[in-house]
């Protein structure tokens, strides 16, 4: 099969089978995987057809600069935070952040969170050392246990039943909470979090809530109907790594004939497995979904305009997100011929800024961090970048979390590295905390102003 005829071929759920699949768990136990895919295969789907349709609607509409995209969530969920309180305070701080960026940019904002089945994660090094013992690395609940203990370390297939279940009880519990009325903006002074009084932002958020409120006061005493106000639309989203996993909650749409994975809206192909000739491309091209690519500094434009054509041959608005991830320093010299090559080569695209992962820093003791001026430095160049080459940024993607943790640098707080242990609580990369994330989203606002 040559590389120009492979979107060509007939497609299937699991076909990519017959290519090179990067970081795929190597089960010992084929048999129980087995019977845990065929049950999955069975169950449910935790999304519809025309929500994901919807989505790809809202993000082509982010692409022609009508829309903002705020994608954001854990970088791995885990199983047993799949609580009440969690799950709250994460909607919590994304609604926070979709209500700034909305009045700020006066653009309706697309959310999408990075929840309800992120629960698989692509590591550099297959083993981890602790004092002088090597452990096979923690892969994510949905494969293994973060504890150091070299059995509960083995891949385990009974885990992707429990990342469905958790999926869908998470998924559950944000429907009810949008449709209760969670959302509704005349109630975002109870979008309240226990590290308020920390978050110096907050005062600012207030005013923002207060001029709202009063508009919204303005609208019904002249007698329009604000019920519209009570609901928002809510995405979600994870990437799609483990591709078992996948193809089991893929399912052909009968009225449309389209195939669909129903476990998310959108998925995304990371970094480290987005090879053209690769299991992951393979199978996402067969997708109606739209999908997200990570892309890193050292990509090839060329191959990155392959890679759009494989997955969206017919060059559907939407259905393509490059999020690009290049770190504070690369993002200046990598990120305008990637700009360039492919506006010329008329393939369209929804771009996205990840400031997070290529800003990653190991502290002395192998704590994983990001400094917040750095994050911000992406972002700034990105938008600038983007405005300089007539393109627009139409999102942002980021690891952020509603509690108070000290997993990232910097920001009002001005959190050190002698900080980072107090409440270090992420198994994988670190999060903004509450009012980092809070401060990231007045910073967004002002960029999304300042370049359109
Ligand atoms: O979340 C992203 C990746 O899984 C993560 O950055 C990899 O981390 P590692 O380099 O510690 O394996
Ligand atoms: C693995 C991730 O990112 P990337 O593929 O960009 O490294 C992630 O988003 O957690
Ligand atoms: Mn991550």
């Amino acid at each position: 099969m040559t590389q120009h005829h492979q979107d060509q071929q007939p497609w299937s759920p699991t076909g990519w089978r017959e290519l090179p699949a990067r970081q795929q768990p190597a089960y010992p136990d084929k048999e129980l995987l087995q019977s845990t895919l065929d049950s999955l295969r069975t169950l449910p789907p935790l999304v519809y057809p025309t929500e994901i349709e919807q989505l790809k609607k809202q993000m082509g509409a982010a692409a022609a600069g009508q829309r903002f995209i705020l994608q954001g969530g854990d970088c791995a969920e885990r199983f047993s935070e799949c609580t009440q309180a969690n799950i709250t305070n994460k909607m919590k701080i994304l609604l926070q952040m979709s209500l700034i960026l909305t009045y700020g940019t006066r653009k309706p904002v697309v959310r999408l969170g990075r929840i309800a089945g992120q629960y698989a994660k692509p590591r550099s090094s297959a083993e981890e050392t602790v004092n002088g013992v090597s452990y096979p690395s923690y892969r994510g609940d949905a494969v293994n246990d973060y504890e150091l203990d070299a059995a509960r370390r083995v891949p385990d297939p009974q885990r992707l039943m429990q990342a469905y279940s958790r999926s869908a009880l998470t998924l559950n519990y944000i429907r009810a909470m949008i449709n209760g009325g969670f959302a509704d903006l005349r109630h975002a002074f109870a979008w309240k979090l226990h590290s308020i009084e920390k978050a110096k932002k907050w005062e600012e958020y207030r005013d923002i809530v207060e001029t709202i409120l009063d508009a919204i006061h303005f609208m019904e005493s002249c007698g329009v109907d604000s019920y519209l106000l009570a609901s928002v639309d809510f995405f979600t989203s994870h990437e799609g790594l483990l591709l078992e996993y996948e193809s089991a909650l893929t399912h052909r749409d009968p009225s449309s004939g389209r195939y669909y994975n129903m476990g998310a809206h959108m998925l995304w192909i990371g970094e480290r497995t987005r090879q053209l000739d690769g299991a992951h491309v393979e199978y996402c091209r067969g997708l109606a979904n739209p999908v997200g690519v990570k892309i890193g500094p050292d990509a090839d434009p060329e191959e990155v305009i392959e890679l759009l054509r494989r997955l969206n041959p017919a060059n559907e608005e939407g259905k393509v997100t490059l999020i690009t991830r290049m770190g504070m320093e690369r993002v200046e010299k990598a990120l305008p011929p990637l700009l360039r090559h492919i506006h010329q080569s008329k393939t369209s695209v929804t771009w996205s800024c990840d400031p997070m992962h290529g800003n990653t820093r190991t502290v002395s003791g192998g704590i994983k961090t990001r400094t917040f001026d750095h994050i911000e430095g992406e972002l700034e160049s990105c938008f600038r970048i983007h405005q300089e080459n007539s393109s627009t940024l139409a999102g942002v993607h980021f690891e952020l979390t509603g509690e108070d943790v000290t997993e990232c640098t910097g920001g009002s707080a001005n959190l050190q590295d002698k900080d980072l242990a107090r409440n270090y609580v992420s198994t994988c990369d670190p999060r903004l905390n509450y009012s980092q994330s809070l401060e990231m989203a007045f910073l967004i606002s002002r960029q999304v102003r300042l370049h359109s």
